[in-house]
Parts: structure tokens; sequence; C-alpha cells
């Protein structure tokens, strides 16, 4: 991998995860620079991956050649002002925003120059080298965004997006999903303990069932997901009563439902914001 500095501002989950993928991907630790405000989590990312550590953004901004800005939405306004008055020279640096519901024009804004940008939507498995990043840019080179393709590959898969719109799209399929499937094997995990089973026992249940089932869909590109289901679902069994009861809760529209409700609010957020 082409050895580009980069810093990431604001280092929390997110960033923790695909820092933990770059390093686990081969990327040179003495290539990476985090920041945070927050020092217990800057000495946890430094004492993790070996990476520099600041708690200056703007002396991590000037060393880098690329820029992933990593804070919550609400704060990027605030960061970029900082970045615009430091009077260092970041108007030919390239620009990765991670952040959900601001678009590159409203960035550009907020930096007060036409910089460089990747909308970046990626996922927290990135920590396990089993990510989905999703990338958008209208206004950088091939070279660039090939840079961008090998740094995200580092942490799972990688799709670039031709409309900047599709961002919000790909919130909702892979950017926040990880957090249905969490409540999914939460809502099992729960049950099993009302069942009976101690926390130990329950969580070791449910994770078994999680990478098991995860694996299957994984091991199995021939058979459909659907198929992989039927083929649990004995005709008049267990299964089929309690797939039928979700059927009748309307599982399959709630989380469709679900998954609107997300992208409206990247689309609100990009009013707000
Ligand atoms: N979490 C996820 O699954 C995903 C998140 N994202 C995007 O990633 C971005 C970050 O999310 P996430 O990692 O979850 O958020 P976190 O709050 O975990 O991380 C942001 C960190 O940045 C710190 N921070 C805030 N402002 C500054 C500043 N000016 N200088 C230095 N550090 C600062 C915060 O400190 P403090 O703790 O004091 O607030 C916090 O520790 C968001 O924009 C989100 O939309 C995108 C895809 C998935
Ligand atoms: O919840 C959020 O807004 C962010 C974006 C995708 C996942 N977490």
């Amino acid at each position: 991998m082409s050895q580009n500095t980069i810093a990431f501002i604001g280092t929390g989950n997110m960033s923790y995860a695909i820092i933990g993928g770059l390093i686990n991907g081969g990327f040179a630790p003495n290539n990476i620079i985090a920041t945070n405000r927050n020092a217990e989590k800057l000495a946890k990312v430094g004492n993790d991956f070996g990476i520099q550590v600041t708690n200056d953004n703007i002396k991590a901004i000037d060393q880098a050649d690329y820029v992933v800005l990593s804070v919550k939405p609400q704060m990027m306004a605030d960061l970029c002002r900082t970045i615009k008055d430091s009077g260092i020279a970041y108007q030919d640096k390239v620009f990765i925003s991670v952040a959900a519901g601001i678009k590159v024009a409203r960035l550009q804004e907020m930096l007060d120059h036409p910089v460089k940008m990747i909308r970046c939507m990626p996922n927290t498995p990135s920590l396990q080298s089993k990510g989905v990043s999703g990338l958008f840019s209208n206004n950088t080179s091939e070279q660039e965004k090939q840079f961008a393709t090998e740094v995200f590959s580092a942490t799972g898969i990688v799709t670039w997006l031709s409309e900047e719109d599709q961002i919000n799209d790909i919130i909702a399929v892979t950017g926040s999903s990880p957090a249905y499937v969490f409540l999914f094997l939460e809502a099992i995990e729960q049950k099993a303990k009302e069942l009976g089973f101690n926390a130990e026992q329950a969580r070791e249940l449910v994770q078994q069932v999680a990478v098991g089932a995860s694996d299957m869909v994984a091991k199995s590109p021939d058979l459909s997901i659907s198929q992989l289901r039927a083929n649990v679902t004995s005709k008049g069994g267990t299964t089929a009563a309690a797939i039928a009861h979700l059927e009748q809760q309307n599982l399959t529209q709630t989380v469709a439902d679900a998954m609107d409700a997300c992208i409206a609010r990247a689309q609100q957020m990009e009013q707000e914001f």
C-alpha cells in the first residue's frame, strides 16, 4: 500500500475501528496520526495500535496528506472553523469525511475552500476487517480515489457510489445495519436468560449462532439467504411456528420502515448541520 500519511481527527468508535482494520491490513503505524480531545480515548488508540497520537488537530492535519474528519456531525462546524482559522495550508490536502448527513458542498463551505473531498460511509465491523465502506467523490483524481480504495479495502469491502445521495441509502443498508443485527441478537439473548440460561451461557449461545449463521451466508454464495432460512424450517415444525409469528408481526415491513427512517434522518441532518 502506498505510504501517504493519514490523520484521523476525532478518533472515537468509528475511527478506532478503521485504524484497527488498517493495522491488521499491514498499513504502517508510523503513517497514521490520531487525535482526540479525550485524553483517555487517545491513549487507548495509541497503545492498542502503536500509531502516533496528539491532542493537537492542527499539528496532525499539517503533517498529513489525507485527513479523515471523524467527529459527530453536530461537532463538524466547530472543528472546521478551527482548521480554517489555524493559518495552516490545508487547501491541497484530501479530506475524507465519514460523517452522516453532511454533504460535500456543506463541508467545503465549513472549510471555506473547495477542498478535495471524499465522503465515506464505513461501519464498525471494519475493526475485524469485515467492514463495508461506501465512497463518493466528484473532485478527486483517480490516484486519490485509488488510495482511498486501498485504505478502506484494508478494513473490508469498498463500493464507489456514483451519486452523493446514495450515501444516505448505504447508511441504511450497511452503516447503521450492524445495530439492527445487534438488536435482534440482544432480543434472543434476553429471552435466553428469561428461559434460565445464565448470562455467560446466553452470550456464548447467541454469539455462536451469529457467527454460524453469518458464516453460512458468506460460505454458501450459491444459496439464497431465503433458502438458508428454508433449510432450518421443517414443515409443521418449531421454526415454522416462530417464523410465522415474526411474519404476522410484519418483520419484513418493519425493517423496511426502519431503513426509511434512517434515510429520512440523514436527509434531515443535511438541513440541520
Ligand atoms: N459509529 C458508527 O458506527 C459510524 C459512525 N459514522 C460517523 O463517524 C463519525 C464519528 O462517529 P463515532 O466514532 O461513532 O463518534 P464518537 O463520539 O465515538 O467519536 C468522535 C470522537 O471525537 C471527539 N471529538 C469531538 N470533537 C473533537 C475535536 N474538535 N477535536 C478532537 N476530538 C474531537 C469526541 O470526543 P468526546 O468523546 O469528548 O465527545 C469523540 O471521542 C460521525 O460523524 C458518524 O456519523 C459513520 C459510520 C458508522
Ligand atoms: O448513527 C449514526 O448516525 C452513525 C452513522 C451510521 C452509523 N452510525
